[in-house]
C-alpha cells in the first residue's frame, strides 16, 4: 500500500461507491462529493422537531454581534481539516505520537503537529529527565505560537524486571542450549553469556525447573541452578535479547509475581516531574487494581492546580481480572498490547482489546490502542497489509486514539506512520457511516443521580436527532468536558465542537472521538454564547448559511436551576 497524501486520499473517497437510497437523511439521499460527505438538502423545518426542547429557529439574525477573537484556542490543524473535507470528513480517531531520538527537534514536532498528532507521549523508560523537559517546552512553545494544539502525556516506567546489560551494545542472540547467568549483582562493563537485572529480587521465589521468558516469547531459558540470588539458565527456544529486554518467569502455565509497586521511588520523581512541567495526561504502567490508580490521583489533586488526568495501562492479566474498577477509577485506559502479550496468550489480544474498548465506551473513558501498530515502518516506508487491517480493526471498534511507538520515536518514516495512521482512521470511518454502524452501538445507563441521568439521556437523544436530521456540527457548551464526553460516548456522524473555558478540560477532550476542543470566555448568557460561537466559526469560513447546528449545555446560569437549560436546539444559519 502507498502511502499518499490528502489529495490521494479525496482520489480514494472520490471512488467509493456514492451512498445508496438508504441512507436518507431528512428523506434525502447523502452522497459524497470530491471527498466530502454532504446532504443533498439539509434545510430543516420546524415540524422536524422531536420530543425534547428542540427549536429549529430561523437562524441568527437579530442576535448582537460579539467581538470575536479569532485566536481563541482553534487548533490550526483542525482547522485546515475542516476546510479541507468539510464537517462531516474530519478525522475523528485521536492520534498519539512517541517521541524519540528520531522526531524530537522542533521542526519534527511541527511535522508531527501539522500531520495530526493530537497527544505527544513521553516514555520515561528512555533518556533524561532534562530531554523530556526540552521536549514538553518545545511542544507547548508550538502550541503557543503556532496555533497547534498538543496535549502531553508522560508515560511511567512502573517496577518491571528488565536487562540492564546482556554482553553487547545492541541486540545479542541466545543460541539454542547456551548457558547464561542472570544477576543483579551490578559490575562495570559487560560480561559475556551474563545478564545483569534490574531489581534484586528479580529470583526470588524462583526455583530450578521454572520457565524465563524474554519479552513475551522473543527467547527462553529453563532456570537449570541457583547460586545465591543467581540463576543459570539453559536457551531451550533462541531468540534475540533487545536492550531492556522484559525477564518474566513461569511455573506450570501461570506467571510468577513478583509483588512489586505500580509505582517505584524513580516513577514518583517521574510524577513530580510531570506536574513541574504542567503535563496533561500521565499514563500508569503496569497497574494492577483500582488503588493505584486512586493513589495517584489523590497525590495529584493535593500536588497539583491542574487537573492532570490519569491513564490506566492494562498490560497484566491482573489489571485485566479488575478490569472495571480499573476503568472506572481512571480518566481513560490505554491497551498497551506489548506487554500486555507478555501475560496474555497472543491469540487473545485481539479479543482482549475488543473488550476493554467496549468497556470504555460503556463506562465513558477514552481508550488508546497502543504498540506495534505500524512496527515495519520503523524501518520500510510503507506498513504491511496486516498492520493496516489492524489499525482499521481499532478504528472499526471505536477506540478513541491510536498510538505510534517506534515508529515516531525511533523510525526512519514516522511522518508517514502519521499519515497511514490519518489516511487509515479517516477511510474506515467513512466506511462506518457509510455502513450507517453507530446505529448498532448500545449504552447502558450511567448516572447516579436524576441529574447525571438527564445530561446523559440528552446526550443520545442528541446524538440519534444529529444522526436523523443530518446537522453539519454538534455544539456543546461545557464546564468540565463532561457533556462533550457522554456524546462522543455515541460516536455521532458530525464533529463535536465543545466549547470550554476550561483549559484542562480543552487539553483532556483532545483525546476524546470526534471531539474538537475549544477555549472560549463563556457566560451565564446562553444566547450570546451561542451567538459569539457561531460568529467564530462563520468567520472562521467553516460554517456558511444553510448548515444546521445541534447545541446542548452542562453550563448553568447562576440565576437558572440545573435543569433550566438541559435542551437540544437546532439551528439554521442564515
Ligand atoms: N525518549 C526516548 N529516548 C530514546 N529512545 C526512545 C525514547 N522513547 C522511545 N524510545 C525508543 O523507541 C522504542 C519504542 O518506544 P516505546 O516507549 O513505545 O516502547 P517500549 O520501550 O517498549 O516501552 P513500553 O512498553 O512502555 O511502551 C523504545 O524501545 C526505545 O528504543
Ligand atoms: C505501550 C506499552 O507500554 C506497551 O504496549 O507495553
Amino acid at each position: 500500500m502507498a502511502v499518499s497524501s490528502d489529495s490521494m486520499l479525496q482520489k480514494v473517497f472520490a471512488k467509493s461507491p456514492t451512498f445508496d437510497s438508504n441512507k436518507k437523511v431528512l428523506g434525502k439521499s447523502v452522497g459524497i462529493s470530491g471527498g466530502v460527505i454532504s446532504c443533498n438538502e439539509r434545510k430543516l423545518k420546524s415540524e422536524d422537531k422531536i420530543a425534547v426542547k428542540a427549536s429549529a429557529e430561523a437562524g441568527l439574525k437579530g442576535l448582537k454581534s460579539y467581538e470575536v477573537n479569532l485566536d481563541l484556542g482553534f487548533d490550526v490543524v483542525a482547522e485546515r481539516e475542516l476546510r479541507e473535507k468539510g464537517f462531516l470528513g474530519v478525522r475523528k480517531t485521536k492520534l498519539v505520537c512517541t517521541i524519540g531520538p528520531a522526531c524530537c527537534s522542533l521542526e519534527d514536532l511541527e511535522r508531527l503537529a501539522m500531520g495530526g498528532m493530537n497527544v505527544a507521549r513521553l516514555n520515561m523508560c528512555h533518556n533524561t529527565r532534562e530531554w523530556h523537559r526540552d521536549v514538553i517546552r518545545k511542544v507547548k512553545k508550538l502550541n503557543e505560537e503556532k496555533g497547534f494544539f498538543v496535549s502531553v502525556m508522560i508515560d511511567t516506567e512502573g517496577s518491571l524486571i528488565h536487562v540492564v546489560d546482556h554482553g553487547a551494545p545492541s541486540s545479542i542472540k541466545a543460541e539454542e542450549g547456551s548457558v547464561w547467568v542472570f544477576t543483579a549483582t551490578k559490575f562495570e562493563g559487560s560480561r559475556p553469556f551474563t545478564v545483569q537485572a534490574n531489581y534484586e529480587g528479580f529470583s526470588e521465589g524462583i526455583m530450578v525447573g521454572d520457565e524465563l521468558v524474554i519479552d513475551g516469547g522473543m527467547a527462553k531459558f529453563e532456570v537449570v541452578e541457583r547460586m545465591g540470588n543467581d540463576l543459570r539458565c539453559k536457551c531451550t527456544d533462541p531468540g534475540l535479547f533487545l536492550p531492556r529486554a522484559k525477564l518474566s518467569f513461569w511455573r506450570d502455565g501461570k506467571l510468577s509475581y513478583h509483588g512489586l509497586p505500580t509505582l517505584s521511588i524513580k516513577d514518583w520523581a517521574d510524577v513530580d516531574f510531570g506536574v513541574s512541567e504542567g503535563v496533561d495526561f500521565i499514563a500508569l504502567s503496569f497497574v494492577n487494581d483500582a488503588n493505584s490508580v486512586k493513589n495517584l490521583k489523590n497525590y495529584l489533586s493535593a500536588k497539583s492546580s491542574k487537573s492532570i488526568r490519569v491513564l490506566a495501562k492494562i498490560e497484566t492479566l491482573e489489571s485485566l481480572q479488575k478490569l472495571e474498577e480499573i476503568v472506572e477509577a481512571s480518566d481513560g485506559i490505554m491497551v498497551a498490547r506489548g506487554d500486555l502479550g507478555v501475560e496474555v496468550p497472543l491469540e487473545l489480544i485481539p479479543t482482549v482489546q475488543e473488550d476493554v474498548t467496549r468497556l470504555c465506551r460503556q463506562l465513558n473513558k477514552p481508550v488508546i490502542i497502543a504498540s506495534q501498530l505500524l512496527e515495519s515502518m520503523v524501518e520500510c516506508p510503507t506498513p504491511t497489509r496486516a498492520e493496516v487491517a489492524d489499525v482499521s480493526e481499532a478504528v472499526r471498534q471505536y477506540a478513541d486514539a491510536l498510538m505510534l511507538s517506534g515508529e515516531s520515536a525511533i523510525g526512519l518514516h514516522g511522518q508517514k506512520a502519521l499519515s497511514v495512521l490519518q489516511m487509515v482512521s479517516s477511510r474506515m470511518e467513512l466506511w462506518s457511516h457509510e455502513e450507517n454502524r453507530q446505529g448498532a452501538l448500545h449504552n447502558s445507563q450511567l448516572g447516579d443521580t436524576l441529574s447525571d441521568c438527564i445530561a446523559e439521556e440528552i446526550c443520545n437523544c442528541a446524538v440519534q436527532m444529529a444522526n436523523n436530521l443530518g446537522v453539519d456540527a454538534i455544539f456543546v457548551y461545557t464546564k468540565h468536558g463532561e457533556m462533550a464526553s457522554l456524546l462522543s460516548r455515541n460516536r455521532p456522524y458530525p464533529p463535536i465542537f465543545a466549547f470550554t473555558s476550561d483549559n484542562n478540560a480543552r487539553m483532556a477532550l483532545n483525546l476524546q472521538w470526534g471531539v474538537i476542543p475549544l477555549l472560549v470566555d463563556l457566560s451565564d448568557d446562553m444566547e450570546a454564547n451561542i451567538s459569539k460561537t457561531i460568529d467564530l466559526i462563520r468567520t472562521k469560513g467553516m460554517i456558511k448559511e444553510g448548515d444546521a447546528v445541534l447545541l446542548v449545555s452542562d453550563l448553568t446560569p447562576t440565576h437558572a436551576t440545573s435543569t433550566t437549560f438541559q435542551s437540544i436546539q437546532v439551528k439554521t444559519i442564515v
